[in-house]
């Protein structure tokens, strides 16, 4: 795994860092968003307006690509890279935040998780040799430690989970055969700053080449996000990757980047477009608004994306109002590059020296609805 990734540190900022982490499909220049494509392709847009975007790293989901089309038959057409033909870095989610969160689970033991399918009900087992064999087979760059995603209020249930989250690192790290992917270990610990300061040191005792933040995004407040992130980033190793799972909003992105993180991902611009929602430097704009049915303008003045080069603000609520598959695919490139965008934006801020004002700035424009 060794020369496969390493993570250039190449300016910091106060706790914000630029970077570039390079992998077997090319570099991840970071702070970096990456677009969600749970199914094997980021929903309604195609991997050539994805390249057109900028993006550089697109997601995929572990459990979903199991239950369906299954990981040996992505491995018998190529793997992913190949299967969905994105040529750029992907990241697979271990499934266990989703055997958690999306299933009716069956049962939980120190082995695995029995859990159902969310397609037909059938009963099936996860654990961490089985998530790393299928990850392995499914064949992103990135691919995430198998870990219990619990209750993050509940004190004493977080300290048996984190325990069990930690001793299932250790067997993912034991079962990992391939050395052409980069095994990140996911710290837990919940809102409790004890348990987070534990989980960091326990998962940095391993040399990973990137560590995620788990956990968070899970319901907590930001304020309370915002409080394990004062913490957690400088409990790991200044010159690894940190990837803060399921985040975020524009927002959440500017306070994730001042706190010290590398990578995030979100379904929010690709779900918010299938709303009809457009997400702007200023907030987020409901294309379904009437205000728009005469409006000529683009979605923002400032966005250069395919959406805002072409199109009108009625045009897309036409679309919308139409229910025309088209509405989603404007709305989700323009989404995507407005979160590409305030990644860029951060990260020439950074090498300035400019993110405090920068970050300020943006926070103090930017009306969270
Ligand atoms: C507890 C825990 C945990 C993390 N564990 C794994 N494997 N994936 C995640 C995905 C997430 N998405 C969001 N919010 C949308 N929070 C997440 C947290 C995790
Ligand atoms: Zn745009």
């Amino acid at each position: 795994t060794k020369d496969n990734f390493s993570f250039e540190l190449l300016a910091t900022d106060g706790k914000a860092r630029a970077g570039i982490f390079h992998t077997p499909h090319g570099p991840i220049p970071t702070p970096i968003f990456a677009p969600v494509g749970t199914q094997a392709t980021v929903k309604a847009v195609t991997p050539e307006q994805l390249e057109a975007l900028d993006a550089s790293l697109v997601l995929s989901n572990t459990y979903h690509l199991y239950l369906r089309p299954g990981a040996d038959l992505v491995a018998e057409l190529g793997g992913l890279h190949q299967f969905m033909a994105w040529p750029k870095p992907i990241l697979t989610d271990s499934g266990g935040f989703q055997v958690f969160s999306l299933t009716g689970l069956r049962k939980i033991d120190d082995d695995g998780v029995t859990f159902k399918s969310y397609l037909d009900g059938s009963i099936h087992r996860f654990s961490p040799e089985i998530s790393i064999a299928v990850q392995e087979k499914l064949g992103a760059d990135i691919i995430m430690a198998f870990d219990e995603c619990s209750n993050p209020n509940d004190y004493a249930y977080n300290i048996k989970s984190m325990e069990r989250t930690h001793r299932w690192l250790e067997r993912c790290i034991a079962a990992k055969k391939r050395n052409d992917q980069a095994l990140f270990g996911i710290v837990q610990g919940g809102i409790f700053e004890d348990l987070r300061k534990a989980s960091a040191e326990f998962v940095s005792s391993f040399d990973l080449p990137g560590f995620a933040i788990g956990g968070l995004s899970v319901g907590e407040s930001k304020a309370e996000m915002n409080a394990i992130l004062d913490i957690v980033p400088a409990m790991l190793p200044n010159n690894k990757p940190r990837y803060l799972m399921g985040v975020g909003s524009p927002e959440d992105l500017i306070n994730g980047i001042l706190r010290g993180i590398d990578i995030f991902d979100c379904v929010l611009p690709t779900r918010l477009a299938r709303h009809g929602a457009a997400m702007t430097f200023l907030g987020r704009l409901n294309m379904n608004n009437a205000i728009f049915a005469h409006d000529s303008r683009p979605i923002t003045e400032e966005c250069d994306c395919y959406a805002c080069r072409n199109f009108s603000r009625a045009y897309i609520r036409h679309l919308i109002l139409s229910k025309e598959m088209l509405a989603a695919t404007l709305l989700s490139i323009h989404n995507i590059a407005t979160l590409e965008k305030l990644v860029k934006q951060s990260r020439q801020a950074i090498f300035d020296g400019t993110y405090t004002q920068y970050a300020e700035n943006f926070l103090k424009n930017y009306k969270t609805v």
